[in-house]
C-alpha cells in the first residue's frame, strides 16, 4: 500500500527514508525494500503524474521541458562568457523524476571513465562493477528482425541485462535519415561500433532506448521500480511532500552524527519523519546540495549566512560542478528526397494520425533519438587538438604553481588531459535529431528539417550551486560558470566544424538543402564563437555538486556513499559524480541507485 497520507508518513519512524523519487532513489528504495523486513518511505516534491500519456509517449520530446508540473526548470544566474544570459535548465519533477522527462537515450560510459572515478580515490568504482550493477537495472529487448532489417543494429547479449526493471529496446521505427546519418559518418572516419554497451562507445552506433516493446511507452524509475512493486506492505510513498532538511542530532565529542529525521512540507504544513535507520538524499544535483546546506552541512560561511547553524564543515557540497553543454546546427532537407521527420507533427491530421499508429505499435511515436556517435578529440584536427590541449596543460601548470586550484581539482584535470591526449577514449559527441530541434528555430509547416548537436562531454570550467536562502521551495543560485576555461569553447568550435563537415558529406550532402542555423554568414572562428554562444545549451545532465571525492580534496561522500562526518546520511543521485562522463547519465544514475542499496545492506549485516 506505497502511498499513503501524510498521517501516515509521519505517525511513525521508518527504517529508511528516501528523499526524492526520481531516478536513483526509486532505484534506492525499491531494492532496499526487497527485505520485508524494514520500512521504507519516499518522499517526493511533485505529483505521482500516473499513466500520463505527455510523460510515457514517446516521439514527443520536451512535451514537458519548462511546465511546471512536470519541470522544476531552474535558472542559471548571467553567465559573463556566454552573453550574459541566464540559461534554463530543466528537471523532472515528480515519481520517476528526470527518468520520466528525458529523451529515452540508453546510453553507457567508456570504461575509461567509470575508471577514472576509481582512480580519484573510489575503490571499487571500475568499469567492470558498474557493468554488473547496469545489467542489473535493465531488460533488454533485442530489436525485432523488421528493425534490424532497416537499420542493422548490432548488439552483444553478454553486455546486457535481462531480468531489470527498466525496459530496454531499440525503437521499432527507424527515421531516413538515421541511414544517412551512419554511412555520412562512416564517411568521414568514424568506426562503426559493434556493440557500445560493453565500455568502448568509440565510433557511430544506434542507441538503445528506456521504451518499453510491449506497448511502446517510456520506461522510466516510475514504472520500471516503483509500480510493479506498488503493493509492497513495506514500501510507502508521500507525493507533494517538499524536504527542507534533515534533522541531525546533537554533537557528541568528536563523533560522527546521526540524522535522527526529515523535515518537509505538506500542503504548506511542516511535518517531521523519524528514521530509524538511515536517510538516502536523492534530490538530484541541484537540490541535493542545498538540502544539505540548509541541514548545516557545507560551508560554514555559506550555511551561516543562510540564518542556519553550521553542523558538519564539507567545503566541497555545492562545489565542482559540471555540465555537458551542446550547440546544434539545423538545415533544411531537399523536399525532391522526402523524409519523414518529426517537424510533420506540426500538422495535427499528421499528429492524429501518428497517435493511432501508436496504438499498433507503429509510426513516429514509437521512435526515440537513435543516430550517436563518439569520438576522440583527435579525430576532429589533430593539430589543432594538440595545440588545444597542450595550452590548458600551460593553464594547469600555471595553477599548480599558483596554488589557485580548489583541493583535488588538480588530480582531476590531470586525468581530464591524459584522456584528451588519449586517441582511443572519445570526447566529443555528435548526433541526429530528425526534425528541428525543440526551440531552436521556428519551424515552417510542410518543410522538413534536420539537426545536429555537438556535445562538449568532458568540460574543464567548474560551476557551483549554493542554497540562496533559507526557503527550501526557493532555487538555488546555480552558476556553471560557462567557458570559464577557453579550452571549452575551443573544443566546441573544432566540434562545430566537424558537425558542419557532415553536411558536405554524403550521403548526408545531397539531402541537404540549405543551413538554417547558423546559417552560411557564420565562417571565421569569432563568428562561430558568437554563433555558440548565442545558441549555447544545457543538456541537462550537472553532476559533481556533492562530490564522491576524498575528504581533502572536496568530498561530500566516501566510497559507499554516506557523507563525511555523518553515521547514517547518503547520497544517491548523479550529483556524486566527481568528474564528468561522455554519455548521458541516466544508466549511470540507476547504478547509483542500486550500489547504493547494496552498501546499506552490506553495513547493516555487519
Ligand atoms: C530534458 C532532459 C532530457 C534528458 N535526456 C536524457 C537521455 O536521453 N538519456 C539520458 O541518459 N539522460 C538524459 N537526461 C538526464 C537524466 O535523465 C538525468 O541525469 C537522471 O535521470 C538524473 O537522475 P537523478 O536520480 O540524479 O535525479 P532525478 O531523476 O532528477 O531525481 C531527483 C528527484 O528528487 C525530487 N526532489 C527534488 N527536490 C526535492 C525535495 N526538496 N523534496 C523531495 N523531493 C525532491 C525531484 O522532484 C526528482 O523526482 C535528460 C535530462 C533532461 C532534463
Amino acid at each position: 500500500m506505497p502511498f499513503i497520507s501524510v498521517e501516515e508518513a509521519t505517525h511513525k519512524p521508518y527504517d529508511f527514508v528516501v528523499i526524492g523519487g526520481g531516478t536513483a532513489g526509486l532505484a534506492a528504495a525499491v531494492r532496499l525494500s526487497e527485505s520485508p523486513s524494514v520500512t521504507v518511505l519516499v518522499l517526493e516534491a511533485g505529483r505521482a503524474n500516473l499513466d500520463d500519456p505527455k510523460i510515457n509517449i514517446p516521439g514527443q520530446f520536451g512535451a514537458t521541458l519548462g511546465d511546471p508540473e512536470y519541470d522544476w526548470a531552474f535558472f542559471t544566474v548571467k553567465q559573463e562568457n556566454v552573453n550574459n544570459r541566464e540559461m534554463i535548465w530543466s528537471r523532472g519533477k515528480g515519481l520517476g523524476g528526470t527518468s520520466a522527462m528525458n529523451f529515452y537515450a540508453w546510453i553507457k560510459p567508456p570504461a575509461e571513465d567509470i575508471n577514472a572515478f576509481e582512480q580519484l580515490g573510489n575503490p571499487g568504482w571500475n568499469w567492470e562493477d558498474f557493468k554488473k550493477y547496469s545489467k542489473r537495472s535493465e531488460t533488454f529487448h533485442p530489436p525485432t528482425e523488421e528493425a534490424t532489417g532497416t537499420l542493422a543494429h548490432t548488439y552483444n547479449l553478454e553486455h546486457r541485462g535481462m531480468s531489470g526493471p527498466v525496459q530496454v529496446t531499440i525503437s521499432s521505427y527507424f527515421h531516413t535519415l538515421d541511414t544517412l546519418f551512419k554511412e555520412t559518418t562512416v564517411n568521414m572516419g568514424l568506426n562503426t561500433v559493434q556493440d557500445p554497451y560493453g565500455g568502448d562507445i568509440n565510433g557511430t552506433w544506434i542507441a538503445s532506448a528506456n521504451l518499453n516493446p510491449k506497448d511502446w511507452t517510456r520506461s522510466s524509475s516510475a514504472n520500471g521500480y516503483l509500480f510493479p512493486n506498488i503493493e509492497r506492505p513495506n514500501l510507502s510513498v508521500l507525493t507533494d511532500a517538499m524536504v527542507s532538511r534533515v534533522i541531525l542530532e546533537p554533537k557528541e565529542g568528536e563523533q560522527d552524527r546521526t540524522v535522527s529525521g526529515v523535515e518537509f512540507s505538506y500542503k504548506g504544513i511542516t511535518y517531521l519523519v523519524k528514521v530509524a535507520k538511515e536517510v538516502v538524499l536523492s534530490a538530484g544535483a541541484i537540490k541535493s546540495p542545498q538540502i544539505l546546506e540548509l541541514s548545516g552541512i557545507g560551508q560554514p560561511a555559506v550555511i551561516a549566512a543562510l540564518g542556519v547553524e553550521p553542523q558538519i564543515n564539507l567545503s566541497g557540497v555545492g562545489e565542482n560542478v559540471q555540465e555537458h553543454i551542446f550547440n546544434t546546427l539545423v538545415c533544411e532537407l531537399d523536399p525532391a528526397t522526402p523524409h519523414e521527420t518529426l517537424d510533420l507533427l506540426l500538422d495535427p491530421e499528421y499528429a492524429v494520425k501518428a497517435q493511432a499508429l501508436h496504438a499498433l505499435g507503429q509510426g513516429v511515436y514509437t521512435s526515440s533519438l537513435t543516430s550517436f556517435a563518439y569520438f576522440p578529440l583527435h579525430q576532429i584536427d589533430f593539430k589543432e587538438s594538440i595545440a588545444i590541449i597542450d595550452k590548458l596543460e600551460k593553464v594547469v601548470d600555471a595553477q599548480e604553481k599558483q596554488g589557485v586550484l580548489a583541493p583535488g581539482l588538480l588530480e582531476q584535470l590531470r586525468l581530464q588531459i591524459s584522456i584528451l591526449r588519449d586517441e582511443r577514449v572519445p570526447d566529443c559527441e555528435v548526433i541526429l535529431y530528425p526534425g528541428a530541434f525543440p526551440g531552436k528555430i521556428s519551424p515552417e509547416l510542410g518543410k522538413s528539417y534536420c539537426s545536429l548537436g555537438s556535445f562538449l562531454n568532458h568540460p574543464i570550467s567548474r560551476g557551483s550551486i549554493h542554497a540562496q536562502n533559507s526557503d527550501p521551495a526557493s532555487h538555488p543560485k546555480i552558476d556553471p560558470r560557462y567557458f570559464e576555461s577557453d579550452t571549452d569553447l575551443e573544443i566546441l568550435v573544432q566540434h562545430f566544424k566537424f558537425t558542419r563537415k557532415m553536411l558536405e558529406t554524403e550521403p548526408l550532402k545531397s539531402t541537404v538543402l540549405c543551413e538554417v542555423l547558423p546559417g552560411p554568414k557564420c565562417q571565421t572562428d569569432s563568428q562561430i564563437k558568437e554563433f555558440l554562444k548565442k545558441d549555447l545549451s544545457s543538456t541537462w545532465h550537472t553532476v559533481g555538486s556533492c562530490s564522491m571525492l576524498p575528504r581533502k580534496k572536496g568530498g561530500v561522500v566516501d566510497p559507499q556513499l554516506k557523507v563525511y562526518g555523518t553515521k547514517n546520511l547518503r547520497i544517491a543521485d548523479i550529483s556524486i559524480i566527481p568528474l564528468h562522463i561522455n554519455a548521458h547519465p541516466q544508466t549511470t544514475a540507476y547504478v547509483i541507485g542500486e550500489k547504493v542499496a547494496v552498501f546499506i545492506k552490506v553495513d547493516s549485516d555487519k
